[in-house]
């Protein structure tokens, strides 16, 4: 919230008053802190001081070129999930020896992609997948470096549809039969499995399952290398939770402190990949109000700004405080909702809001995470700008979509 602050008595983005960027870009518009990413950047980066490790930001979190930019100019590395996040992350000039490829469904065309880059290494969730890049790495001359993404069977206790690390997940492999395609990999030419990787969730508040599940990684770290396997990577991936409404939240330096020991004794290179803790709190949506309305029982705000530009309090039931440009503002019991028709197109649900009246703009706060990232077109609705601010200066990092942008690639074939 600190590069998010009220300056004489108007919400401001670092040195920018949010009030300029509504006009000057228009509503709905994401609005990222380059101060802010930098910050959390550090601290996570910082926490991990004396132990060999790389924070790779999570590009799922936030993919904008600029946003992007920004990290990797900091000497971040990317974790990505498909051949779209790769060609972002080369785009944005990430070091390939910096990426790391995670997901349970990656595709030839994209195994071939990131070999064809040379990144860090591939976070294996399957034989199927193992098979793939032997065959692939030997047919293009390549070596694929490997980490082996195991589900350590821990409860992150986070919302469900984000929790990965229970037995139930799709993600990761079981500790047990990782030994067993361990093995598998002695008979592949072109595979070196180099590491062992983690991801239990997302918005954990907790360290105890990080203590539970690293300590699970690092004993088959142990394993591995007992017969006979060169594992120099620990990739504990991300997860660590922000403050969306009153979470105590463990800090990035509780989080390490927790684990270090485990880490240090691994002698591994830690690799994290944080996502939300570094762009959550980045990055705010500004909506303009269209209307107010009296439904039967409830007071509506109506924006500019609907699910399909920020989903997470419609998918999560997700909490996102929302200010007022000016800071004294009334306040109001009401819905804030989009435009979008569902029932569930709500962006703030009977809650003690800004008394907002036609034409005024709201922030709707620690959206850089998730945001953007997760925007459709449903509705046939463009997709917001994307603002960064840096000091007193701002620039349009994505511009608005217009109406032809909806229908680029569409064709009406001539049977019509
Ligand atoms: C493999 C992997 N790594 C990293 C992340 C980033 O998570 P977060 O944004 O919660 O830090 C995710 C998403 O949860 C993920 O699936
Ligand atoms: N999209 C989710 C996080 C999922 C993380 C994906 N690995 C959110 O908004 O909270």
């Amino acid at each position: 919230m600190d590069e998010f602050h009220y300056r004489g008595g108007v919400l401001h983005c670092e040195d920018v008053p949010l009030h300029e960027i509504a006009r000057g870009a228009g509503t709905p518009v994401y609005v990222y802190s380059h101060a802010a990413l930098e910050r959390a950047y550090r601290e996570v980066e910082g926490a991990f001081s004396g132990l060999d490790h790389l924070v790779c930001f999570a590009v799922k979190a936030n993919g904008n070129l600029a946003v992007l930019r920004a990290l990797a100019s900091l000497g971040a590395g990317a974790d990505i999930v498909s051949g779209g996040e790769l060609y972002r992350a080369m785009r944005a000039g990430f070091d390939p020896k910096k990426v790391v490829f995670a997901g349970v469904g990656k595709t030839e065309q994209e195994l071939k992609a990131g070999l064809g880059e040379r990144i860090l290494m591939f976070n294996v969730e399957s034989a199927g997948e193992l098979e793939h890049l032997e065959r692939l790495a030997n047919l293009h001359g390549k070596r694929a470096r490997v980490a082996l993404r195991i589900n350590p069977g821990v409860d992150p206790e986070t919302h469900d549809h984000i929790s990965t690390g229970n037995v139930e997940s799709k993600f990761g492999i079981p500790p047990d039969e990782a030994l067993s395609l361990a093995e598998k990999i002695k008979g592949f030419r072109c595979v070196d499995l180099i590491g062992v990787h983690q991801h239990i969730g997302s918005q954990i508040v907790k360290v105890a399952p990080y203590v539970e599940s690293v300590e699970r990684s690092a004993a088959l770290v142990e394993e591995l290398r007992s017969r006979g396997f060169d594992i120099r990577y620990l990739n504990i991936g991300g997860g660590l939770g922000i403050r969306y409404r009153d979470e105590e939240t463990p800090s990035p330096q509780e989080l390490v402190d927790a684990i270090r020991p485990t880490l240090a004794a691994s002698k591994a290179r830690v690799l994290c990949e944080m996502g939300r803790y570094i762009a959550g709190p980045a990055g705010a949506l500004l909506t303009g109000v269209l209307y107010r309305k009296r439904g039967g029982q409830r007071n509506f705000i109506v924006a500019d700004a609907g699910m399909n530009d920020l989903i997470r309090p419609s998918l999560y039931g997700a909490y996102h405080e929302v200010l007022p440009l000016d800071e004294e503002a009334d306040h109001t019991r009401a819905d804030l909702v989009g435009p979008v028709c569902e029932s569930g197109d709500f962006l703030a649900r009977d809650r003690d809001l800004p008394d907002a009246r036609e034409g005024d703009v709201l922030a709707v706060m620690n959206a850089g995470a998730y945001g953007f990232s997760m925007a459709s077109n449903y509705n046939s609705r463009p997709r917001p700008a994307e603002v960064l601010v840096r000091g007193d200066r701002w620039a349009i990092v994505r511009e608005r979509e217009h109406y032809p942008d909806l229908i680029r690639g569409e064709l009406v074939p001539a049977f019509l």
